[in-house]
């Protein structure tokens, strides 16, 4: 499923009205029914629905949704929050095709008057402003968003909650509280991003017939369910350990040996043929008793901590993941170093590993072996060296930056992991819950992204599948036996083997 920016969505428009032929306002009478029938699958037959409805083509949309309510029986108010002059076009046609339809068109000139229908709305539909909204919100729809926010009905809206921007990088905005929001056509962006997303309550989008063909495609999708069933590598019947990648996990410490123990267990669960831990020595024992399935690799250390180098005994795997647990002292700075000039397998480096590759951007960008970088916001903020805030409202734009410019496969963490290609194509998953937002969980997700990385023809799907099972494995325990307060990493990954029934 696409996600576009207001711009992508009015060349999508633009085409089919040009290339396809289907005019404006055939394309708003079938957003307004297929917002409507949405409508209708979240209200009950009597309550009573107040339509708010702007001057734009969003406007436009809530007139043909509001003449299709009243035709099928409901109790609506259409309420017009603009002055005549200022609906034109198609939203014009379609305000007087509902006012012959008989129906009532009330208009906000008493605001006392208004006040009193929204206070008895059980229902309020936002058809004010979409994807033309420019600018911090102007009187009268900021004062309307004010006094609807502080309603107790149902807020529903269309397309877009009015006030907040489509598009990432805006964020002076008022906008409209949306329990729901029925999305026309395509994904915008800010239903993606921590500061807008909170606006749109629970999405759901509806098709309107614009044709396929001039969509602009592929670049930025949602990676879905059907996505992974298509991708995820099967298992064959005569495979052996051999057909699925030796996996290397480099990390750990005496004092922090939980991390790689659980990165570890999580690639064998995820369908790794064979792991290998390489960490301190003192650290084995323990890492050993949680993953007897895995072998190792001792390293030298100091104070409990990796210092050796031994990259020469390293080049006999298919794949490594490394920087959980290992700290950040020089030494593992040099080994950094070592891999990144020496190592030929797709390397995942995570944790303190991207903490010591912000000085190694250089060797990073010459490495001609795929690397993946997993930061979490505030590691990706280091990477870039820009504040965490700032680069969370552009998290679309600076993670194509970086991963371009790197030539890296970066996986932006989050509720909305975004998953950037070294050619800028972008995919969002947006699995999972906050039962995940607790410490270990992302070393269970390197664990699980290394054993993807091992077994799967196409780096960018096997990214992608590992970020779904990961989350939809939290959404399936917390669906049937654990709290999202109580949930483990290491209940995760003991819930892979159900993920992984229900999706290869
Ligand atoms: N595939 C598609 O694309 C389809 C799109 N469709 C629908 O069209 C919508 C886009 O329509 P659109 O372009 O007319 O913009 P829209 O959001 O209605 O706003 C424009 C109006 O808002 C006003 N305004 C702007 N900023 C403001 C502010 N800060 N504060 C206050 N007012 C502000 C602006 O006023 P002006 O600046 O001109 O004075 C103008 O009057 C889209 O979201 C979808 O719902 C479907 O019908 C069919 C297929
Ligand atoms: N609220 C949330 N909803 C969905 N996923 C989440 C949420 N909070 C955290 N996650 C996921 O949990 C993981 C946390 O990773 P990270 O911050 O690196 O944890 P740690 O440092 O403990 O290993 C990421 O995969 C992230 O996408
Ligand atoms: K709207």
């Amino acid at each position: 499923m696409e996600i576009v920016t207001a711009q992508e969505m009015y060349d999508w428009d633009q085409l089919a009205i040009q290339s396809a032929g289907i005019e404006g306002k055939v394309l708003m009478e079938s957003a307004g029914r297929e917002a409507a029938r949405a409508v209708e699958g979240k209200v009950e037959r009597h309550d009573r629905i107040l339509v708010l409805i702007g001057a734009g083509n969003n406007g436009g949309d809530g007139f043909v949704l509001a003449r299709t309510l009243l035709n099928r029986g409901y109790h609506v108010q259409a309420w017009q929050v603009v002055p005549d002059e200022k609906i034109s076009g198609d939203a014009l046609l379609h305000k007087e095709i509902y006012s012959a339809s008989n129906y009532p068109l009330l208009k906000l000139e008493d605001w006392e008057e208004f006040t009193a229908a929204m206070q008895s709305a059980d229902v309020l539909v936002d058809a004010m402003l979409g994807i033309g909204a420019n600018g911090p919100l102007r009187s009268p729809l900021k004062e309307i968003v004010e006094l609807a926010n502080q309603q107790s009905c149902c807020r529903i809206a269309v397309d877009l909650p009015t006030g907040v921007p489509a598009d990432e990088g805006v964020v002076d905005f008022d906008g409209f509280r949306a329990d729901h929001t029925i999305v026309i056509a395509a994904l915008k962006m800010s239903a993606f991003l921590q500061h807008t997303r909170p606006y749109y309550g629970e999405v759901e989008v509806v098709e309107i017939g614009l044709p396929v063909k001039y969509k602009n495609k592929g670049r930025r999708v949602v990676w879905q369910a059907d996505d992974v069933k298509r991708t995820l590598p099967k298992r064959g019947a005569d495979s052996h350990k051999g057909s699925h990648g030796r996996g290397l996990i480099i990390g750990g410490s005496y004092s922090m040996p939980g991390s790689i123990a659980v990165s570890a267990k999580a690639a064998l669960r995820s369908g790794a043929g064979l792991v290998t831990v390489a960490t301190a020595k003192s650290a084995i024992p323990s890492v050993s008793s949680y993953v007897q399935e895995a072998t190792f690799l001792p390293m030298n250390e100091k104070d409990g901590a990796i210092t050796g180098h031994a990259v020469e005994d390293f080049q006999q795997f298919d794949g490594v993941a490394v920087g959980m647990g290992i700290g950040r002292n020089s030494e593992v700075q040099e080994l950094m170093s070592e891999l990144l000039a020496e190592l030929n397998v797709p390397l995942l480096i995570d944790a303190d590993g991207l903490y010591q590759v912000k000085e190694l951007l250089e060797d990073v960008e010459v490495r001609s072996a795929p690397i993946v970088l997993t930061p979490h916001p505030g590691e990706f903020a280091h990477l870039t060296g820009e504040p965490i805030s700032k680069v969370m409202q552009s998290p679309f734009a600076y993670s194509k930056e970086f991963a371009c410019s790197h030539g890296v496969y970066l996986v932006l963490k989050g509720p909305a992991t975004i998953i950037t290609s070294p050619e800028g194509d972008q995919r969002v998953d947006v699995s999972g819950n906050a039962g995940l937002a607790k410490g270990g969980t992302g070393d269970v997700l390197s664990g699980i992204l290394l054993a993807m990385m091992l077994q799967s023809e196409s780096f960018m799907d096997g990214l992608c599948n590992g970020c779904f099972i990961h989350g939809s494995t939290a959404e399936l325990l917390t669906e049937a036996s654990h709290s999202k307060t109580g949930l483990l990493a290491t209940d995760v990954i003991e819930g892979l083997s159900q993920s992984f029934r229900i999706f290869s």
